[in-house]
């Protein structure tokens, strides 16, 4: 590991790329530590697979201090392959011949010995739940079962960093699920994941930090819920049955809009620990109770929306959001 990338497995500073006149990635900076997952969202054509493409040595940057597994990605990408593993968009999988078959080709490619090939494969398909299916042609694969073969051939040289474009895209509720578990279980075992997605509830479920990416450039850059409380639309809602509490709640209580119809107040909040408590030692010290408490965050996707597309930057109200009810 060398000194510039400190520790990380994956560091960028000043990653520029463009294709002609196009500029699809105009000075991003990246650090993902070890043994986390990091998550890059953008909508279509935000230049996520230009960045995969990038840092997994496919494709070379204009410019940029580009280190991934400690290594500098011009001056080393030899070592820089040898650590890591791409899935993802250009899948690696070969209809014409078995999931087995294709195993032992990645083995092969990796100078296994015969007998150590065919025991990582056996290991792996087994892993990846595809024993019974081992000896069946790719093609005949459902989406999920080549989702998954492919990361099982990834694994085959053992890398440390991962690369995973849009992993999930096409598959059904249960497939996703199951990858999701998947990719859990790399990161437990060490392995860094650097994940696209355009699902948003994909980065919320999996990513320690997320990065959004909106016209070459990263707009935001945190964990979920920091992202979350960046933008505005939070707020507690706190609802009465009886108009007296209702009316002294509302005294209390400040920067209120109320709402005399339903009795119910509603209070601009991140949503936080600390935020809450105070509501509620404000409406203890009235000596009012609340009959209903609920929490409005905004979610992923109202941060998406606020951050990328065309109403970029405005003041953008969130459409949905998730209530938790307390
Ligand atoms: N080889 C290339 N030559 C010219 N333009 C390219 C090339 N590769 C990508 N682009 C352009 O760069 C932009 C970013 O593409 P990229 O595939 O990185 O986006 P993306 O965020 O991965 O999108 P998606 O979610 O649709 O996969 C797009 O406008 C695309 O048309």
């Amino acid at each position: 590991m060398t000194s510039t990338s400190n520790g990380l497995a994956i560091a960028a500073k000043g990653l520029h790329k463009a294709f002609g006149e196009k500029k699809v990635l105009d000075g991003i900076d990246l650090a993902v530590p070890q043994g986390t997952i990091f998550s890059l969202l953008g909508p279509n054509g935000a230049g996520k697979t230009t960045a995969v493409k990038i840092l997994s040595t496919l494709i070379a940057a204009d410019s940029g201090e580009l280190y991934v597994g400690g290594h500098d990605l011009a001056a080393e990408p030899q070592a820089v392959r040898a650590a890591i593993g791409v899935t993802g968009q250009f899948s690696a999988v070969d209809g014409l011949i078995t999931g087995e078959e294709n195993m032992l080709l990645m083995a092969d490619l990796h100078h296994l010995s015969r007998t150590e090939g065919r025991r990582t494969a056996a290991e792996l398909l087994e892993r990846f739940d595809l024993t019974d299916a081992a000896k069946k042609p790719a093609s005949t694969y459902s989406g999920g079962m080549k989702r998954r073969l492919d990361i099982a051939m990834t694994l085959v040289g053992d890398p440390r960093i991962i690369f995973l474009d849009e992993p999930t895209t096409g598959l059904d509720p249960r497939a996703r699920h199951n990858m999701w578990g998947i990719i859990r279980e790399l990161v437990s075992g060490g392995v860094t994941v650097f994940l696209t997605t355009q699902y948003l509830e994909e980065a919320d479920e999996l990513a320690d930090r997320i990065a959004v990416l909106s016209d070459g450039r990263l707009v935001a850059e945190g964990s979920a819920d920091e992202l979350k409380r960046r933008i505005p639309g939070g707020h507690v809602r706190i609802r009465f049955t009886d108009p007296t509490a209702y009316q002294a709640a509302a005294v209390a209580l400040r920067e209120v809009t109320r709402d005399d119809e339903s009795l119910s107040l509603q209070i601009p909040s991140d949503g936080s620990q600390r935020e809450l408590r105070s509501i509620l030692d404000w409406l203890d010290s009235a000596g009012v109770e609340a009959d209903e408490l609920t929490v409005h965050t905004p979610d992923l996707d109202d941060v998406f929306f606020a951050l990328t597309g065309p109403t970029a930057g405005s003041a953008a109200v969130p459409n949905q959001s998730k209530e938790t009810v307390r």
